[in-house]
């Protein structure tokens, strides 16, 4: 049965699941586009595995509903599951086979699969095809995961913390491989807690806090950080603390933060701040603003921001 050439791969909604007195996930609606990097973020806990293994099937949900590639997960058919690659978060327990063997032994479930020596190499394995995937350290066992889910050159591809315990240099290899399959027109799904692993590879992001959508938009939109405003910020020194601010560009927000006696500026108008900040400091005879910084908010601290958000809808 093939998908609606229009239909999203992946689409959801009133998403629900419940274990027991837990709401892991609740009242989930999302849409993932055809050929995107779609990432999953949210703090431990927020129900992205749940939510995850409900679209791969491995999980039954308590509400909802859940097309993926135009299929309803639950029901599992067997061409549809042939059609999608899974890296859980759990690393496999391979049996006692190489790692060649391995990979070539999942690669024949599928009707065509990518060459296994090709695999191997795009996951940094292709020295080790001979080695024991029993005698492999954590990070190659990692790697040997990501292989097992994408040989079946999968249409759309669930990756669950796939760079989790990787060095700095395996980790791009895997970002390489997403990109890979990205530029093949494959639809990738990426939970992580790296922002910046989201950052490099995905077009759009989910955030999900205590199992609702807390945020969805392009990652360059995210939490309102194409409109977010420049940051101003300084020290006072002992010559500024009494002296009232200067008056600054309209519309600039003041914020004071008491411990570090650190200010504050919010403003859309940065040059104009530091137009009349400096004179300022300078008349007070502080030429030097201690730690002044000027910057925008990074995807972290937006980040860290969102997690009080209302629900949102992710069309
Ligand atoms: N099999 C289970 N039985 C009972 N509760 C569960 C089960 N699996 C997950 N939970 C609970 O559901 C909630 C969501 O868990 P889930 O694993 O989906 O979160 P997560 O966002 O993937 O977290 P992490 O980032 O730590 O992997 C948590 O409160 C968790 O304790």
């Amino acid at each position: 049965m093939p998908t609606a050439p229009t239909g999203h791969p992946v689409s959801v909604r009133g998403l629900s699941k419940d274990y027991g007195d837990v709401h892991a996930v609740r009242d989930i609606s999302l849409d993932i586009h055809r050929g995107e990097v779609f990432a999953l973020l949210g703090p431990n806990g927020a129900g992205k595995t749940t939510t995850v293994d409900i679209l791969t099937g491995v999980r039954q949900r308590t509400s909802g509903d859940v097309r993926v590639l135009g299929h309803d997960p639950a029901e599992d058919p067997r061409e549809w599951r042939a059609r999608i690659g899974v890296v859980p978060q759990t690393a496999g327990a391979y049996a006692d086979l190489t790692v060649r063997e391995v990979v070539s032994h999942f690669a024949a479930m599928y009707p065509a699969p990518l060459r296994t020596e090709q695999v191997l190499d795009m996951v940094g394995l292709g020295r080790h095809h001979r080695t024991q995937a029993l005698a492999l350290s954590g990070g190659q066992q990692r790697r040997l995961d990501v292989a097992v889910g994408v040989v079946g050159d999968p249409e759309l591809i669930f990756l669950d913390e796939p760079t989790t315990g990787l060095d700095p240099v395996a980790r791009r290899e895997a970002w390489e491989l997403v990109r890979w399959f990205a530029d093949r027109g494959r639809t990738t799904v990426l939970t992580t807690h790296y922002l910046d692993e989201a950052e490099e590879l995905a077009q759009r992001a989910g955030v999900v806090v205590g199992g609702r959508l807390a945020a969805c938009a392009p990652l360059s939109e995210l939490g309102g950080r194409d409109n977010t405003r420049t940051h101003v910020s300084f020290r006072r020194t002992a010559a500024l603390r009494d002296r009232a601010l200067p008056a600054l560009p309209p519309g600039t927000e003041t914020a004071h933060d008491d411990t570090s006696d650190t200010v504050t500026l919010r403003t859309s108008e940065p040059s104009g701040v530091l137009s009349v900040l400096l004179p300022w400091a300078r008349e007070a005879g502080s030429p030097e603003l201690p730690e002044l910084r000027v910057y925008r908010p990074t995807l972290e601290e937006i980040y860290l921001n969102l997690i009080d958000r209302e629900t949102v809808a992710c069309p």
